[in-house]
């Protein structure tokens, strides 16, 4: 029995894998402090490489930059956006972890209606490391939380739930708006705090925001591709969408479960609505093609791993979403090409990475 004066152990301290992508010095994180510190983080530093970014003494972490990446991908590279949060998926791909855990460095530890603390990253691994419903829906929300079940009329067989995938947190303060709304209602601000998880129903897509989300890497890394965006690109702000859909097609396929509720961040930025539009009006255009694109996707029965599935996925984006505009021919490219690289740092079990090694700190 350990000893009261012992701290248990943080949930999957050894497990998982924090995710940051960074233009701006990371003081953010003295506030996740408690509950982030026993854990290492994995820094994506975007923009000027040469740019040296602080992070406050204690933490244990690696830091990539632009440089790192191009040494460490060569070519493949190309696939990484430069000058987005995008660039935060370099991060999934070199992590060894079985989890991720990604925030935006103007998120910050909100309060729950007790006045509580909200350590965000222990209810994300509560939500992965218990099952999902997408096949049937509880009307009482997440049934496996203390104090709750299924109700009456829901199938004994379908109890059992599935693996979950995908822990999709929430903000407080600023929500996550389009350009657009952030335009029509700049002093909104959420201040809804609901105490509730659901799974997200087989068949139903969703706006996936990365500035707090986790996810289980071994089940899903390789579909977390956050897209071509920023620098060079036609569109931006639209990276965690992209990977959001691309996902969820995916966890259907698979039988694989996705939640979204709590926990709640603290959103404390909302970033310049004009700029946001320039980024994202290729976006809001765009998809309402892409919807029914994904709502249409069907992968075939030998897509059995997250792999295939992706490459299946990216050859109907190409048939598909090529005529719609050029930028999805590429964007098919570099969807196979993230492919390429994860499965060359990630070799099977007793297989041998063959990027350049880890960067200098
Ligand atoms: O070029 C860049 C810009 C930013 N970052 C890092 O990415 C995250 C998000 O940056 P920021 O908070 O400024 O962006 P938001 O406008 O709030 O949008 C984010 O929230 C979601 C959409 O609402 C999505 O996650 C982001 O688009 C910060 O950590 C920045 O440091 C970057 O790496 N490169
Ligand atoms: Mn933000």
């Amino acid at each position: 029995m350990a000893s009261a004066s012992r701290a248990a152990t943080p949930l999957l301290k050894d497990e998982l894998d924090i995710v940051i992508p960074t233009i701006r010095n990371l003081d953010f994180l003295e506030m996740w402090r408690p509950f982030f510190q026993p854990y290492h983080l994995i820094i994506v530093q975007d923009g000027d490489p040469s740019k040296t970014i602080r992070v406050p003494e204690g933490f244990d972490y690696e830091l990539y930059n632009r440089n790192d990446i191009n040494r460490m991908l060569g070519p493949k590279a190309s696939c990484i956006s430069f000058k987005d949060s995008a660039c935060r998926c370099f991060g999934y791909m070199v992590s060894k972890k079985k989890y991720i855990y990604t925030i935006d460095d103007d998120c910050f530890v909100a309060k729950d209606p007790s006045g509580k603390d909200i350590n965000a990253l222990e209810q994300h691994i509560k939500n992965l490391l218990s099952p999902s419903t997408p096949f049937f829906f509880n009307t009482l929300y997440d049934p496996y939380r203390d104090g709750a079940d299924f109700v009456r009329g829901y199938p004994f067989s379908l109890r059992e739930g599935v693996p979950t995938a995908v822990s999709h947190g929430l903000w407080l303060n600023i929500p996550d708006y389009d350009a657009p709304t952030q335009l029509v209602k700049p002093l909104e601000r959420n201040k809804r705090y609901v105490d509730a998880i659901l799974t997200i129903p087989k068949g139903t897509l969703f706006p996936m925001c990365g500035m707090n989300l986790a996810f289980d890497r071994e089940l899903i890394g390789p579909a977390m591709y956050f897209g071509l965006m920023g620098d060079g690109q036609p569109i931006g702000r639209y990276d965690d969408m992209w990977a959001g859909w691309c996902t969820k097609v995916i966890t259907d396929h698979l039988g694989l479960g996705v939640k979204t509720g709590l926990p709640y961040i603290w959103h404390s930025k909302a970033s310049n609505p004009f700029v946001n539009l320039k980024k994202e009006y290729n976006g809001i255009f765009w998809q309402e093609e892409l919807i029914p694109f994904f709502q249409s996707v069907s992968l075939p029965k030998d897509a059995t791993t997250v792999q295939k599935c992706y490459l299946e996925l990216a050859k109907q984006v190409r048939a598909k979403l090529g005529k719609v505009d050029g930028y999805f021919n590429k964007l098919a490219d570099s969807m196979v090409t993230w492919i390429e690289a994860w499965d060359e740092l990630n070799p099977p079990k007793g297989g041998v990475a063959t990027a350049n090694g880890p960067p200098k700190k």
